[in-house]
């Protein structure tokens, strides 16, 4: 998703985080401090007996049904997963700011439109380093086809047919966006980036190597720090794959905490629907055990709303919900 435009609304003074960490003073501005309520549990790791589960798409690719069963498991019970086996080799600013009394995130990003080619600004693409936008554009290319693939998968899994979303999507929707995330001297006060839900079909998290844990999920009411594994992807499923479930795959809140030493760079795509297309619950979800949750509604309408709002867990969603 693309960063809002900033309005005519008082952002008010906003700090540089990359200028603040080479500043490297202990002291944190008040508007990266976050309420008690919101601050990260650093000092209590998170336990849980199981850790996000890992797919390897090879198995998949040659369609082992046990592969697939963890998949669907997955899915149901975590939104979140990690793939290996992928195929894929391995002037920022801050964004979703809408308001001066607003917490601000620990983090600078940079975000891309990709594809299609109206929602690309040729201007923000930097010509240095010299080989950035062909890194971009051939390691775009990839995602795509992988998340293609994801959702062949995952539409196997839903007994669905498998061409079911890519048909639906028409010319689906590719954006970038490079998080960095200084180390902060207080990691214990700060987010680097506020709980939210993506707005995709599907999103495609790349950690830098050697990366910190940084990614944590909320999972029965608990954050749980999602653990970087080498050549390992990081797959989510986004609101509109909830929509169109009616809520049996969900889009698991996410957020990003800091590392006292460590800076943490993490890609990530954001792969949907192309911005003409309705959406709504598919019929194969709805039935009198399983009321329809969610209205039918324009994806470029939610597009535009998810980022004209603030990150803040699934609110945007609600966009979308049926109130009974
Ligand atoms: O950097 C991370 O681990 C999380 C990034 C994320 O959730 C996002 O960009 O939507
Ligand atoms: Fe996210």
């Amino acid at each position: 998703m693309a960063p809002a435009p900033l309005s005519a609304i008082n952002l008010g003074h906003i700090d540089d985080v990359q200028e603040l960490r080479n500043c490297k003073s202990s002291h944190i501005p008040p508007r990266f401090i976050r309420d008690t309520t919101e601050r990260p549990a650093l000092d209590k790791p998170t336990f849980c007996s199981d850790t996000i589960p890992l797919i390897d798409l090879s198995k998949l690719a040659k369609g082992t049904t046990a592969e697939l069963h963890k998949l669907m498991k997955a899915c149901q019970e975590w939104g979140f997963f990690q793939i290996v086996n992928h195929g894929i080799d391995g002037s920022y600013g801050q964004a979703f700011i809408f308001s001066e009394d607003q917490k601000l995130d620990w983090c600078n990003m940079f975000a891309l439109g990709v594809i299609p080619n109206y929602i690309r600004n040729p201007k923000l693409w930097p010509s240095n380093p010299s080989d950035f936008s062909e890194t971009v554009e051939t390691y775009s290319a990839q995602v795509r086809q992988l998340c293609k693939n994801l959702l062949k998968h995952i539409a196997t899994t839903l007994a669905l047919k498998e061409d079911v979303f890519e048909e639906m999507f028409g010319v689906a929707v590719q954006a970038v966006r490079m998080n960095s995330y200084p180390a902060c001297p207080r990691p214990d006060l700060v987010l680097g980036l506020s709980p939210h839900s993506d707005g995709s079909a599907l999103t495609v998290l790349q950690q830098g190597k050697g990366s910190s844990v940084g990614l944590q999920i909320l999972k029965d009411g608990k954050w749980i720090s999602v653990q970087p594994i080498p050549n390992a992807l990081v797959i989510n499923i986004g609101d509109t794959i909830e929509v169109l479930t009616n809520g049996r795959y969900k889009s698991v809140e996410h957020k990003a905490v800091t590392h006292k030493e460590k800076d943490r760079l993490s890609i990530v795509t954001f792969y949907a629907p192309s911005y003409d297309i309705e959406l709504g619950p598919m019929q194969e979800f709805v039935d009198e055990n399983n009321p329809c949750k969610y209205r039918t509604y324009n994806h470029g309408e939610y597009s535009k709303h998810y980022v004209t709002n603030k990150l803040q867990g699934k609110k945007r969603l609600e966009f979308a919900k049926i109130v009974n």
